[in-house]
């Protein structure tokens, strides 16, 4: 008996129900529906969507109203994840693209690209011990950036960020696509956590508490303005030693705790979505929204440092000074940046070199 080709698809997806969201039988999940889709929103790609902060991310990128495509991109595992989020009932139109040869269509497109891939802490490690595996998966992730989507914004979550950024900037330099505004290192969860710790000790509801936290993303380069904490309050030196070291060494919290088996994810996918969620209002045109992020940046002498940024149509459209700092905070921001200047300088030799 001979079959044709849409039966012979037809039985190959009901064997294999999984592919039916990967890119090379898209022809068929088109024939079979009626609607063609093409709801408004923004197209967001997620490299390393099958890893710990890629899947909880995933699935809550695929509940955000303003994203009308998903493409979820990783080396492993890529059509599980897919298949299973594709099942959930909201908007998004998803897709997995599975190892180096797809991450060209994964790109394509895209007006947000989020970026978890790479290898977390274990217990003992500090983020710059990921440098040697991980900058070399963000160089070709960006190289791939630069060719498919170079006008896309980049929120860069793979650690070490203070040094994954400078990265990401020489390879997008050297292609001739950097554009600083649209390149965004994540530092939400530095925020997020935090928001929570001073909430714990005011008494508060976190969702009213807005702690600045300036610098960058590891140890004593995550700077908390605890002096400029809305709403207005005032904290014990005690509380200020407590609060500064908790936040400083949230990460370490979570890696001990994790005993081996890896750094934050929940809390990460979580601080993740509502970063890009912010993105994508700016990129949606909304007024008045600020969040913290590693940027490229003139506040300081350092080429990249985190601070509230507005986003916008382009990304990172103003990038916010650094407000009045009490002597505490003083000290602090030398010792950030001495350890930044090292890490940023590394970054930048690895694809200068
Ligand atoms: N910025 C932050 O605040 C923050 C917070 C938490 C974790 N992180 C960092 O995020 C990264 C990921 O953490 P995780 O817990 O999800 O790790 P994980 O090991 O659970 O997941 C990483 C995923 O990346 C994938 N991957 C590896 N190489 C890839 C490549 N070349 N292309 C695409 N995907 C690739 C892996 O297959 C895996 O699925 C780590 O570097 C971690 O340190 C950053
Ligand atoms: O601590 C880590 O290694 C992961 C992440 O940077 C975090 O802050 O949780």
């Amino acid at each position: 008996m001979e079959y044709s080709n849409q039966r012979i698809a037809r039985i190959t997806a009901h064997l294999y129900p999984s592919n039916l969201q990967m890119e090379d039988s898209s022809g068929l999940r088109q024939a079979m529906c009626r609607a063609k889709g093409g709801a408004p929103g923004f197209k967001v790609a997620i490299l390393g969507a099958a890893g710990g902060i890629g899947q909880p991310l995933a699935m809550l990128m695929k509940t955000n109203p303003l994203v009308s495509v998903l493409h979820l991109y990783d080396v492993v595992n890529a059509p599980g994840v897919t298949a299973d989020i594709s099942h959930m009932d909201t908007g998004a139109v998803v897709r997995g693209f599975l190892g180096q040869p797809q991450l060209e269509s994964a790109l394509t497109g895209m007006d947000l690209v989020i970026i978890p891939a790479g290898v977390p802490r274990k217990p003992g490690m500090t983020r710059d011990d990921l440098f040697n595996i991980n900058a070399g998966i963000v160089r070709t992730l960006c190289e791939g950036i630069a060719k498919c989507c170079p006008n896309a914004i980049v929120n860069l979550i793979s650690n070490p960020v203070n040094s994954t950024v400078p990265i990401a900037a020489e390879v997008f330099k050297k292609a001739g696509t950097y554009d600083p505004k649209r390149l965004l290192g994540v530092t939400m969860l530095d925020v997020v956590r935090a928001n929570t710790f001073v909430a714990e000790v005011l008494g508060l509801d976190p969702r009213e508490v807005d702690v600045p936290v300036v610098g960058g993303h590891a140890g004593v380069t995550i700077l908390p303005l605890l002096s400029q904490v809305k709403p207005p309050c005032s904290f014990t030196p005690q509380e200020i030693e407590y609060l500064t070291n908790r936040i400083q060494n949230g990460g370490t919290e979570v890696v001990e705790a994790k005993a081996g088996t890896g750094s934050a994810t929940l809390s990460m996918a979580y601080a993740a979505v509502k970063f890009a969620d912010a993105c994508l209002r700016g990129l949606r045109g909304d007024a008045g929204v600020v969040e913290c992020a590693f940027v490229a940046s003139q506040v300081t002498e350092l080429p990249f440092f985190a601070t509230k940024v507005r986003l916008g149509r382009t990304g990172a459209e103003e990038v916010f000074q650094l407000g009045p700092l009490n002597e505490y905070e003083r000290i602090g921001l030398e010792k950030a940046k001495k350890e930044l200047a090292e890490s940023i300088h590394k970054g930048v030799s690895f694809i200068k070199k």
